[in-house]
């Protein structure tokens, strides 16, 4: 399902211009990751998506739908949103009850729920959890239950706010692999993140923004290299790619794969690549 922003202003009540002509498109299956620095505008923008923000001026269509039009429980079977601290989101005396709540409120049948919450709990891997009460967990499970009771709703499009920020590496692994699955599903991914890796390893595209605009969108090879334009919103490109500049690598590497294969082909052809001569 195709995201379209339109030249979109926020200004909240108490006069901050937010958001100030922002026009993207995305299209299904995208996996995209919106960086920039503290108060640039990303939350206010991705509020924009389930209806919780309405735009000052412009147009947000999810689809079909003009978010202005659509009430926020309609936009909810598009839109899946996992806030960044769990807490807030989960409520029932077990794992099970709680990730079975978005698909009951959406209105499928005891059978669809029986099985999205069953594909849910996979692919957060809570499945020896479900009988469990939430608050019996640690924070990184919480925050799972609360990534699968957003997954159970099947929402084409998944939206993840700060998904790793205070989790450990585990844990970090886990949203990965969930992650990678959602997206062979044909889910469209977003993401807002201040962990550069993260969103260099795992997203296809990268939306830059910096006071209530888009700086840079494009490929992640394309945008993390562009060192001066991120240091305007204090983003610095991952480890790996500055040490791949570093090295005089042509072209920018970003994941370490990418890494290791630039390196391996250089340790084997030291002489394909012009800036290795030198
Ligand atoms: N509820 C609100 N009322 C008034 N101003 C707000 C509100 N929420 C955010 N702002 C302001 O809007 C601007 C954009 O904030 P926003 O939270 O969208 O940025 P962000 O890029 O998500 O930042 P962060 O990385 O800190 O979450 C900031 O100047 C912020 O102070």
């Amino acid at each position: 399902m195709r995201i379209s922003i339109e030249d979109v202003h926020f200004v909240y009540p108490g006069g901050v211009e937010a958001l100030r002509g922002v026009s993207l498109s995305i299209e299904p299956g995208e996996r995209v990751a919106i960086v920039g620095q503290n108060g640039a505008g990303k939350t206010t923008l991705v509020k924009h998506l389930n209806g919780l923000l309405r735009p000052t001026r412009g147009r947000v269509r999810i689809g079909d739908w003009d978010t202005a039009q659509v009430e926020v429980h309609r936009l909810a079977q598009r839109v899946g949103y996992v806030f960044q601290n769990p807490d807030g989101q989960l409520f029932c005396r077990t794992v099970a009850e709680e990730v079975a709540f978005g698909p009951r409120n959406l209105g499928y049948t005891p059978e669809e729920i029986s099985q999205r919450v069953a594909e849910a709990l996979a692919l957060a891997e809570l499945e020896d959890k479900a009988e469990a009460n939430p608050y019996d967990l640690s924070p990184s499970w919480r925050k799972m239950v609360a990534l699968a009771s957003v997954i159970a709703m099947d929402t084409p499009i998944v939206i993840f706010d700060e998904p790793t920020t205070g989790q450990d590496v585990r844990t970090i692994r886990r949203i990965e692999r969930m992650i990678e699955m959602l997206s062979q599903r044909g889910k469209t991914i977003l993401t807002i993140t201040h962990d550069i890796d993260f969103c260099a390893e795992n997203f296809e595209r990268v939306v830059v923004m910096g006071q209530g605009r888009v700086l840079l969108d494009g490929p992640k090879e394309m945008v993390l290299g562009m060192e001066a334009i991120l240091a305007q919103t204090y983003v610095e490109p991952p480890q790996l790619t500055r040490l791949g500049m570093r090295l005089g690598f042509e072209k920018t590497v970003c994941t370490s794969e990418q890494f290791l294969e630039t390196l391996r082909r250089r340790l084997d052809h030291p002489q394909s690549d012009p800036r290795a001569e030198g």
